[in-house]
C-alpha cells in the first residue's frame, strides 16, 4: 500500500504551515458595480463605429499607390487597437504588397531608414517572411552601423522596434538592437519631451513585448499629437477603445460576483486573493468581443490555478498534496472524501469549473477539447507535486531536470491549451494535438514566464522556503554567483523570443490569433514580471494599468 493510504487528511490541520506573507487585494468589491447580464450599448455610438470602420475599410482597399504609406497606415491602425475590424483587408493588402515587393526575401523597395523599418516589422508581424539584409545599406564601410543614423531618431526607433522581430543567426538584427538602444538612450535627454517620453517607453517596454491594450491606450494618445493623424481612424480608435472597456467592465464585474459568491478566498485565506488580477492576465491574451466566453473560462481556470499553486508552494503539507495530485490524477469527485475539508473545497470547485466549460464546449460541439485540457491540469498537478517533493528533501536538480519540471509549474503549456478552448473553429482537433505537445512557441512563453519569474521573485519566495529556484540549481551546477546565474536567465529568455518569433514564420499552418494568445502570455510576463512580480503584489504598476483600461475611458 502506498504510505499516504492511511493518511487521515483533517489530523494535522494544527501542523506549522509554510505560509506566505501575500499582501491583501487591493480592488476589494470595486468591479461588483459593473455586474450585469447584458451590455447596454449606445446605440448612437455604435451606429458611428460602423460608419467609422466602414470609411476605414474604403481607405484600406484603395490601389497600393504607395505601399510605405499604406504599410504605416495599416501599423496605426494596429497600434491603435482596431485591427481585429479589418484582419481580412490587412491580409490582403500585406499579402500583394509582400509579393509584389519582396522577391525571395529581400525588399526590393527604396526608402529612408523608418520606412523600410516600419515595413519590415509590419510583414514579419504578419508572418510574412522577410530578410534583414535590408538594413544593410544602413551600414559604414566597416560594417557597422553607420554613426549617420544616430541623429534620425525617427529612424532610429523605427530600427529598434524592427529588430525585436529576429530569430536566431541574425546577427544583423542583434547588432540594430545594440546599436540602437545605446544611442537611443545617450540622445533622450536632448529631445523634444513627447518624443523623449517615445523613446523612453520604447527602451523599457518594445512593442513586440507589449500588451496590445496597453499599446492602443498609449498610442492613442501619441497619434493625436500627430499633426498629420487620420481623424476618421482616430474617432474610431477613441470610441471602440470605450465601448470594449464597458464590455471588460461587466465580464471583471461578473467574475467578480462569481468569485463572492463563491466565497473561496476567504475559505482559503493562505492563497492569494487577486480575481481582479486573473481577470486582467486573461484579458490580456484576447481582448476582443468574440472571446467574452474565452475569457470568462480562462479567469476561473487561472484564479484556480493561483489557489493551486499556493496550496502547493506554501500551506499544504507533503502528505496532503499527495492526496491532491492522486485526486486530480483520478478527476473525479468521488475523490472528495480522501481530502482535508480546506482541499475539499479547492477540489470541488475546480472541478465546478470543468463543468462549467464543459457545458460550453458542448454547445459548441466542442468537447473534445476537454481531453487536452484535463491532461495538461494533470501534468501541471504533478509537476507541483514533483517540486513539492524537491522542497521537502532539500533536493537540487540538476538545471535539465528543474527546467523540464519548471516549465510545467510556470502554468503557460495549460494555458496556451486553454485559451485556445474558446476560441472557436479555428483551434481544431489538430491544433490541440500541436499545441499539446510543447512545441516552440509555448516551450518559448514558458521560459519567459519561468525565468522572468525567478529573476524578480527569488528573494522572496527563499526568504519562506520555496522550492530551489533556476539560480541555485545553475550556481550549484557550475558553481557560479548570482551574476552570472541572472545573466543566464536572461540569455534563456532572449532565446526564448527568438523561438517564439520563428514559430510565427514558420507555422504557416496555425491561425494567427493562436499564435497570438500564446505570445501575449509572453508579454503579460514581461509587462508585470520585470522589476517585481505585479501579480503578487499588485498594488503598484498592475493597479495603475488596470485602472487606465479598465477605469478610466479614453477622452473623447
Ligand atoms: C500563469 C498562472 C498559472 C497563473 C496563476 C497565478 C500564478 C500561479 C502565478 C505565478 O505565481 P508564482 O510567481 O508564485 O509562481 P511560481 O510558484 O511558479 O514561482
Amino acid at each position: 500500500m502506498p504510505a499516504v493510504a492511511n493518511f487521515d487528511p483533517n489530523s494535522k490541520l494544527d501542523l506549522p504551515r509554510n505560509v506566505a506573507d501575500y499582501p491583501p487585494n487591493v480592488w476589494g468589491d470595486f468591479f461588483l458595480q459593473y455586474a450585469s447580464e447584458s451590455m447596454e450599448l449606445d446605440q448612437n455610438i455604435a451606429a458611428e463605429i460602423d460608419c467609422l470602420k466602414n470609411e476605414v475599410k474604403n481607405m484600406l482597399a484603395t490601389n497600393i499607390e504607395n505601399p510605405f504609406y499604406k504599410v504605416k497606415f495599416i501599423d496605426s491602425i494596429c497600434r491603435l487597437g482596431v485591427g481585429y475590424h479589418f484582419e481580412h483587408e490587412i491580409d490582403q493588402v500585406l499579402q500583394l504588397i509582400h509579393k509584389t515587393y519582396v522577391v525571395n526575401g529581400e525588399i526590393i523597395l527604396e526608402d529612408n531608414l523608418h520606412s523600410l523599418a516600419v515595413l519590415f516589422r509590419v510583414l514579419r508581424q504578419r508572418g510574412l517572411y522577410v530578410s534583414p539584409d535590408v538594413f544593410k545599406k544602413f551600414k559604414d564601410e566597416q560594417g557597422n552601423f553607420s554613426e549617420r543614423n544616430i541623429t534620425d531618431v525617427e529612424g532610429m526607433l523605427s530600427l529598434f522596434e524592427a529588430s525585436h522581430m529576429m530569430i536566431h543567426g541574425e546577427e544583423i538584427l542583434e547588432e540594430a538592437l545594440a546599436f540602437t538602444s545605446t544611442h537611443l538612450e545617450s540622445i533622450s535627454t536632448q529631445l523634444n519631451p513627447s518624443l523623449a517620453a517615445q523613446v523612453k517607453h520604447s527602451l523599457t517596454q518594445a512593442l513586440r513585448k507589449n500588451l496590445p491594450r496597453l499599446e492602443a491606450r498609449r498610442y492613442i494618445s501619441i497619434y493625436e499629437q500627430n499633426t498629420s493623424h487620420n481623424v476618421i481612424l482616430l474617432r474610431l480608435a477613441k470610441l471602440d477603445f470605450n465601448m470594449l472597456q464597458s464590455l471588460h467592465q461587466m465580464e471583471f464585474g461578473n467574475i467578480c460576483k462569481w468569485s463572492k459568491e463563491l466565497g473561496i478566498t476567504k475559505k482559503l485565506p493562505f492563497a492569494r486573493d487577486r480575481i481582479v488580477e486573473c481577470c486582467f492576465w486573461s484579458m490580456s491574451v484576447y481582448f476582443e468581443p468574440q472571446y467574452s466566453q474565452a475569457r470568462k473560462m480562462m479567469s476561473k481556470v487561472i484564479a484556480h490555478l493561483s489557489f493551486i499553486d499556493d496550496t502547493y508552494d506554501s500551506y499544504g503539507t507533503i502528505d496532503e498534496l499527495e492526496l491532491f495530485t492522486k485526486a486530480v490524477e483520478r478527476w473525479d469527485i468521488s475523490c472528495l472524501d480522501d481530502l482535508p475539508n480546506y482541499m475539499k473545497i479547492l477540489y470541488k470547485s475546480l472541478l465546478n469549473v470543468y463543468e462549467e466549460i464543459e457545458q460550453e464546449t458542448r454547445k459548441e460541439g466542442r468537447i473534445y477539447t476537454l481531453n487536452y485540457f484535463v491532461k495538461d491540469f494533470k501534468k501541471i498537478v504533478q509537476a507541483y507535486m514533483t517540486e513539492a517533493r524537491w522542497l521537502d528533501k532539500n533536493y537540487v536538480p540538476a538545471i535539465d531536470e528543474y527546467m523540464s519540471i519548471s516549465k510545467i509549474t510556470s502554468g503557460y503549456p495549460v494555458l496556451s491549451t486553454t485559451s485556445y478552448i474558446g476560441m472557436g473553429d479555428i483551434a481544431t482537433e489538430d491544433i490541440f494535438n500541436w499545441v499539446t505537445t510543447m512545441p516552440k512557441i509555448v516551450n518559448g512563453a514558458a521560459l519567459v514566464c519561468r525565468l522572468n519569474d525567478e529573476i524578480v521573485s527569488n528573494e522572496f519566495e527563499q526568504k519562506r522556503g520555496h522550492v530551489c529556484s533556476f539560480l541555485e540549481c545553475y550556481m550549484t551546477q557550475y558553481d557560479t554567483n548570482r551574476e552570472a546565474a541572472i545573466q543566464e536567465c536572461q540569455k534563456g529568455v532572449e532565446n526564448a523570443w527568438k523561438d517564439m518569433n520563428e514559430d510565427c514564420l514558420t507555422q504557416t499552418k496555425v491561425p494567427l490569433p493562436l499564435l497570438t494568445s500564446v505570445l501575449n502570455l509572453a508579454r503579460f510576463i514581461e509587462v508585470y514580471y520585470k522589476d517585481k512580480d505585479n501579480y503578487t503584489h499588485s498594488e503598484g504598476l498592475m493597479k495603475t494599468h488596470i485602472k487606465a483600461l479598465l477605469v478610466d475611458p479614453v477622452p473623447i
